[in-house]
Order: C-alpha cells, then sequence, then structure tokens
C-alpha cells in the first residue's frame, strides 16, 4: 500500500499540489485524473524520487520513503515524455535499460507481443509516435515489477494497439500487481480502474469507485461524469 500524505509541491509561485491526501491500494488499479497541469505527472514524480515535495510524507507500507529508496526497485515507470537519444537504435536502448537494472527481464516477450521484431535495428528518431510508445512500454513493462506505473500509457496508440494495451493490462491484473495510471481516454481509463482519484486546485477533489462517480455525480456516462466533477462543487 502507498499513502501520500499532505503532500505540497510549489514551483516558484505556482502551488501545484496543496496537501494531497491518496491511498494507492495493493493490487488494484487506480487512475490518477484531472485537468491538464493539475500536478499527476508532478505526484507520480515525487513518489519516484524524481521531484521532491516541500511539505508531506509518502509511507509504502509502515515505512516512509524518506532516504529509503530501495521501493523503487520494486516499479517499473513509464515516463509521459521519453527523451532517449534518437540516434540510438530500438534494440541498443532495450539492451542498455537492460544492463542498468540488472534484473531478469521479459523484453523478448513483449517485443513479439507489440509487434516490434522488424524494429529492432531502427533507430528511434526513424519510429512513429506510437511504435516509439510500443518501445516505452517494453522498456516500462520489461522487468515484470509488482508495481506499475504508466503515465499518459495510451499515447500515440491505435485502435488495435490500445486493446492489446487493455489485455496486457487485465493479465497484470489477474497477476495481482498494483497498477497507477494516468490518461486522458477515459474509455481506457474505464475499463482498466478499480479505483479513481481526480486531483483539482491542489487537492484530490475526488476519491472512490466509478460507480461511486457516477452516483456522486448522477451521470451513467463516466466521461460525462468526470466533465461533471469539473462543472460542479463535488468536494
Ligand atoms: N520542472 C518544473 N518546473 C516548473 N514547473 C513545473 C515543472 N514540472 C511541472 N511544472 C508545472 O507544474 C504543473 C503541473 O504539471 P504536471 O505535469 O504535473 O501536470 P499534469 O496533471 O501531469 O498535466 P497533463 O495532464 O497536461 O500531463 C504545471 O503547471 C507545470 O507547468
Amino acid at each position: 500500500m502507498v499513502e501520500f500524505k499532505d503532500i505540497h509541491k510549489n514551483f516558484g509561485k505556482n502551488d501545484v499540489l496543496t496537501g494531497i491526501n491518496l491511498t494507492i491500494q495493493d493490487g488494484k488499479t487506480t487512475a490518477i485524473l484531472g485537468p491538464n497541469g493539475s500536478g499527476k505527472t508532478t505526484l507520480i514524480k515525487i513518489l519516484l524520487g524524481m521531484c521532491h515535495s516541500n511539505k508531506g510524507d509518502i509511507l509504502i507500507g509502515d515505512s516512509t520513503t524518506k532516504n529509503n529508496w530501495s521501493y523503487r526497485k520494486n516499479i517499473d515507470y513509464l515516463p509521459q515524455i521519453a527523451n532517449f537519444p534518437g540516434n540510438i537504435k530500438v534494440k541498443e536502448i532495450i539492451a542498455m535499460i537492460k544492463d542498468l537494472r540488472h534484473q531478469k527481464t521479459r523484453d523478448e516477450e513483449l517485443i513479439t507481443y507489440f509487434e516490434l521484431k522488424p524494429y529492432l535495428d531502427t533507430k528511434l528518431s526513424h519510429l512513429s509516435g506510437g511504435y516509439k510508445q510500443k518501445v516505452n512500454l517494453v522498456l516500462s513493462l520489461m522487468f515484470d515489477s509488482p508495481f506499475v506505473i504508466l503515465d499518459e500509457p495510451t499515447s500515440g496508440l491505435d485502435p488495435l494497439s490500445l486493446i492489446k494495451l487493455k489485455d496486457l493490462l487485465k493479465k497484470e491484473q489477474d497477476n495481482g500487481k498494483t497498477i497507477l495510471i494516468t490518461s486522458h481516454i477515459m474509455s481506457f481509463v474505464e475499463e482498466i480502474s478499480d479505483h479513481i482519484s481526480f486531483i483539482l486546485d491542489g487537492k484530490v477533489y475526488f476519491d472512490g469507485s466509478i460507480d461511486e462517480l457516477k452516483s456522486t455525480t448522477q451521470e451513467t456516462d463516466f466521461e460525462y461524469a468526470i466533465a461533471n466533477l469539473l462543472k460542479n462543487d463535488h468536494a
């Protein structure tokens, strides 16, 4: 279980997070949603230690993450924007990331699954956006960690690839993985999430299941329920 406790973060005068309290349950899929710029990526980066909070604490189980980063070995992370040098070939970047972590990997299985074999000798700069994202998915999921964080995994994927990603994540769920996602594709979020945490104005504005969200907003359609959160005061 991951607990965000009263997390604050500002960038200069920009108060992005102003007291986030949030729990990520083990074995569940939690979607962190919110408008552009609401701080979803910032919150993920704070969890990963890529960005420091100004106040607050994160607990993994009963332990604080302060000065204790070993938990990160059990996390697979897909960044929203992965900026690798364009002149590296697909097979080279996969080998480089494997070398960094020295853990067992399932890269070949994922390369086959995302039909990347014909592109292994292609430079990253020559790949389309969707194929770059498939390479990023292989890089982030190949370590088969129990906790998976995917920041906008749907970015650039065509409908068939999106279905493949959903099928893969459903298998991960069946295997008991804890998954944290952000996405602006509401059909994707609705299909795979157990829990929704909606961030607005620096705080968790809604926290509950999809059914609870629909009943709170009195909307039967998930996308409309999210839009309703933005229009009306449900705090
Ligand atoms: N390194 C940084 N320096 C200054 N401001 C930053 C930095 N990183 C993020 N911000 C600001 O923090 C705010 C939250 O950004 P963040 O990327 O976390 O939002 P988000 O909810 O993930 O947005 P989106 O849905 O557009 O991806 C934005 O106003 C952004 O400009």
